[in-house]
């Protein structure tokens, strides 16, 4: 018995060791253009200040001059005399030639962008047939097309460089549909779609895509969606992976993306959700197939469990509601 759990123990040790040479080193950011969209709230703030720390010289893109400013005066303590930080303000969800433009005016001052990370993003929660139909295009706008443009404005130029980093922020809701986000989800699962193909375009010249599944993280974004108001269902089964800090999410996303890591997620609800849904995701390292390998069946049997506690939550908060209504 203790000769198996010995053996079990070093092939694990092994496989980590194995997995530790194998994987590739993180690149450095020392000098280089990292062009934020979002970054002037939330995530996106505190990618800068992380990447602001790590060397590289930053453009903070997002529509709102004021916050603009505000988050370059909050990003400046983290920067050397050598590193420059630039706001340019434009709206990244409708016109594409305007994008392409304030990405040029960011080069001309910074030089190409090296890494590209896409936090732009819009979110409500409502039921289906409450939600606005115009709801379901503004979402795609800001989520999808938004990142679909900022990278068409960026990427010939990262591929003549030969390397470059461009990071998507999909959501623990673009793994799994959840009540309350059909406009969201959606526009999170297309993030997916166009990840994959643009990561298989792309790697043959050095630019590696990270695609990120954050849960409830607090952010003045996510603090808006609760200030409008979402259904009890959304509420309880968010609860579930619960709410992260927004400098925690954004340090691991940057060591991901500076890794060249695929899939990037957080937390154990993370992991099993990303594990579950690796689908035919490209490999990352040895270490995360093998466990890809081992655990998969294990974790759908597991997230049986969860769909029926989803299950309850969605039939115990109708019972309610129609109590409720029966009263009035
Ligand atoms: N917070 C959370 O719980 C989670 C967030 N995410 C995703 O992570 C990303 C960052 O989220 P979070 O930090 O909460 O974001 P915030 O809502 O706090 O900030 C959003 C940022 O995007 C900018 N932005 C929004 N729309 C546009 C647009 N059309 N053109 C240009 N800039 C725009 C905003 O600036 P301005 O309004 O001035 O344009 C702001 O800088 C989003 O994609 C979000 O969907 C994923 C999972 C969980
Ligand atoms: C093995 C199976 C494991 C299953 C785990 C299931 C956990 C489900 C939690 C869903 C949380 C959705 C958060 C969306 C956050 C977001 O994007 C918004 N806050 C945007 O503002």
């Amino acid at each position: 018995m203790l000769g198996i759990l010995a053996g079990f123990v070093a092939a694990v040790l092994l496989l980590i060791v194995v997995n530790w040479i194998l994987s590739s080193k993180p690149v450095s950011l020392h000098g280089k253009h990292v062009l934020i969209t979002g970054g002037s709230s939330g995530i996106g703030k505190f990618l800068a200040i992380e990447a602001a720390k790590a060397g590289a010289s930053l453009t903070l893109l997002a529509r709102n001059q004021e916050r603009l400013s505000e988050a370059k005066s909050e990003v400046e303590p983290y920067l050397t005399p050598k590193q420059r930080i630039v706001c340019v303000s434009v709206d990244l969800s409708k016109d594409y030639h305007q994008v392409e433009h304030a990405f040029r005016q960011a080069e001309e001052i910074l030089g190409p962008v090296f890494m590209l990370v896409n936090a732009a993003g819009a979110s409500v929660s409502e039921r289906f047939d409450e939600t606005p139909v115009d709801d379901f295009r503004r979402l795609m706008e800001a989520n999808y097309l938004s990142a679909v443009y900022a990278t068409r404005a960026v990427l010939p130029e990262m591929k003549r460089a030969g390397g470059g980093r461009v990071v998507f922020l999909s959501s623990q809701a673009g793994q799994l549909g959840v009540y309350g986000y059909a406009a969201y989800s959606a526009s999170k699962f297309a993030l997916r779609g166009f990840a994959e193909v643009l990561q298989m375009e792309a790697k043959p010249y050095g630019v590696a895509v990270t695609l990120s599944f954050p849960p409830d993280t607090d952010t003045p974004g996510f603090r808006k969606e609760l200030e409008m108001g979402k259904p009890k269902e959304t509420l309880l089964i968010s609860d579930t992976s619960g709410v992260f800090a927004p400098d925690h999410v954004a340090r691991v996303l940057l060591r991901d993306a500076l890794r060249g890591r695929f899939l990037s997620y957080i937390g154990l609800d993370g992991f099993l959700l990303a594990t579950v849904t690796c689908g035919v995701a490209p490999v990352s390292s040895l270490l995360e197939v093998v466990v890809q390998v081992l655990t998969m069946g294990l974790f759908r049997i597991v997230s049986l469990f969860y769909l029926s506690s989803f299950d309850r939550i969605v039939s115990k908060c109708l019972k309610e509601r129609m109590e409720d209504e029966k009263k009035r």
